[in-house]
């Protein structure tokens, strides 16, 4: 049984006139412990696809398993880091990530809670904001904390919405390496959409490219098969790490350029522009 699966997924978002086909016939298997990365472009419908994942939406037509079972409603077995923070405006950082332990551990101590969080803070780097509420603290900083929060409440499966796109280079690489080091270390599942093919081959085993849309479908997979943990630094001249590259950048240029000529609006392509990696 897989751990994930979605099985022939349309989303149509409004009806008749006004009907939207945002995703069409999407067909995805994650097993238990994978990494799997989605590069999609900008309004694509990635954001759609993991509220369907998560259990914010339902599908129009179709199947979304979690362990065989179809999902209803969100869980804490399934964590999501949105790319927009939500976080609580009138909580502290610390009790932004308070709330979201007790909930995902309402049986345990105050002690636990608070030692939780201070270890989730420290991850991401931000004990000395701890009792700064989010209007003090930069865009960055709240992403940093959505993923605290989000880790910390230990989900089995790490659903991850371009969480690092509005970071700095460092932070990002720092948190790409966390996240890396907690699905390995904890044995977790995980599956990150973002626009950064670079991004996606250093941290997935599997990299899947969601079309454009309307109508938007996933295309062929690309393995990673570069042994872990990865290097950032030999990235660059690992034979399999350019080959892997150049085929997913070659895809993702042929359907910009097949869209270019018959598509009206314009779809941004993920970022392609080499990368120099963080050590
Ligand atoms: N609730 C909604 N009602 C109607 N249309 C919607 C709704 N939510 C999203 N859409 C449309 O669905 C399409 C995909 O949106 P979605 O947010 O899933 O894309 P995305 O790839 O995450 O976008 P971005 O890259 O900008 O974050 C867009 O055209 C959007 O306007």
């Amino acid at each position: 049984m897989a751990y994930l699966e979605l099985k022939n997924v349309n989303k149509t978002y409004g009806e008749g006139k006004n009907a939207t086909e945002v995703l069409t016939d999407i067909n995805l298997t994650i097993e238990e412990g994978e990494f799997v990365a989605i590069v999609g472009f900008t309004g694509s419908g990635k954001t759609t696809l993991v509220n369907l994942i998560n259990g914010l939406l339902k599908p129009t037509s179709g199947q979304v398993l979690f362990k065989g079972a179809p999902v209803m409603d969100t869980c804490h077995e399934r964590g999501v880091i949105f790319q927009n923070y939500s976080l609580l405006p009138w909580l502290s950082v610390g009790q932004n990530v308070a709330m979201a332990v007790k909930e995902a551990f309402p049986n345990e101590k105050k002690k636990f809670i608070k030692e939780r969080v201070a270890r989730y803070v420290e991850m991401v780097n931000l004990s000395p904001a701890i009792n700064k509420r989010p209007m003090e603290l930069s865009g960055g900083m709240r992403q940093r904390v959505a993923v605290a929060r989000a880790l910390a409440m230990n989900p089995e499966m790490i659903i991850m919405d371009e969480p690092l796109g509005a970071l700095d280079a460092l932070t990002r690489g720092n948190l790409q390496d966390e996240i890396l080091k907690i699905w390995s270390k904890d044995k977790r599942t995980a599956l990150l959409i973002t626009n950064d093919v670079d991004e996606g081959i250093y941290m997935a085993d599997r990299i899947i490219p969601l079309r454009p849309g309307p109508k938007a479908t996933l295309g062929p997979e690309f393995r990673i098969d570069i042994d872990r943990p990865r290097d950032k630094t030999e990235l660059n001249d690992n034979p399999i790490y350019k080959k892997t590259r150049n085929a997913i950048i070659e895809y993702l240029m042929g359907i910009g350029e097949e869209r270019k000529a018959t598509a009206k609006e314009i779809y941004e392509l993920p970022e392609l522009a080499p990368k120099s990696f963080v050590a």
